[in-house]
């Protein structure tokens, strides 16, 4: 069985560092899971985004709850988990229960997300609504205080290596000036040294990348550079 941490003290872990880098497990060398895993902790990131697809939801397939069982017996990290898939009401306790942190659901696949954001807080882990590019912020808007994280997605989800779509931008804006959000914002999709800096100037807590990351040679020299530019956008 994994070591459950509670929400609380995930989501004020995660939120005492903003702006958090996320290495997204997508754009790893599957064939070489347990070391790029040691690699990327090496690095000193304080999360791992983990992409469940179903093959429905979105047009392809990654992994599911054997891969993530198996991730969080080799890592202390907190895992984010996020569920690309067209039922997670039938498998959010699963992923609990494999050893997730953070379990974030779609807005598209739930006609009122709130009674499945509740079930996961109370299973312990923190609960994130995301919404796709065409989503309109207004959609989520009554769920917000059911969150610990809202997910912005800046490409449509299903595939890495996809161009930022700005779209996030005003999304992440909004969310920060609303005063009946104090969810942690995250980003993900095509972040990368020349996105970065404006996804936390628009308010993002939590920065997802994975080609960024697992795509350069050196993942210190990466995720430091990325860190800074992150710090930029919050200092500057
Ligand atoms: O959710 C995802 C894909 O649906 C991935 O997390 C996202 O695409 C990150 O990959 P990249 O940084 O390469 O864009």
């Amino acid at each position: 069985m994994p070591n459950f941490r509670n929400r609380e003290s995930v989501r004020a872990s995660l939120g005492s560092r903003s702006p958090v880098l996320m290495p997204s497990l997508l754009a790893c060398d599957f064939a070489n899971l347990q070391q790029e895993i040691r690699d990327i902790e090496a690095t000193g990131v304080h999360g791992l985004h983990l992409d469940v697809m179903d093959g429905h939801f979105v047009p392809n397939l990654s992994f599911g709850l054997p891969v993530i069982e198996a991730i969080r017996a080799v890592t202390d990290l907190p895992l984010d988990v996020h569920l690309m898939i067209d039922n997670p009401a039938e498998y959010a306790a699963r992923y609990r229960d494999a050893g997730a942190d953070c379990i974030t659901v779609h807005a598209e696949v739930l006609d009122d997300p709130r009674p499945l954001l509740d079930e996961i807080r109370e299973s312990g882990a923190m609960a994130g609504l995301s919404l796709n590019p065409p989503t309109p912020l207004e959609t989520i808007l009554p769920a917000l205080p059911h969150c610990d994280l809202v997910l912005v997605m800046s490409v449509m989800p299903g595939f890495g290596g996809q161009e930022f779509d700005p779209v996030a931008l005003e999304k992440l804006s909004r969310l920060r000036d609303d005063p009946a959000c104090d969810a942690l914002l995250e980003v993900d999709g095509g972040v990368n040294p020349s996105t970065i800096a404006d996804c936390v100037r628009a308010g993002a807590d939590l920065l997802v990348a994975g080609t960024a990351v697992f795509g350069a040679d050196d993942y210190q020299q990466r995720v430091d550079s990325l860190n800074q530019l992150a710090r930029s956008g919050r200092d500057g």
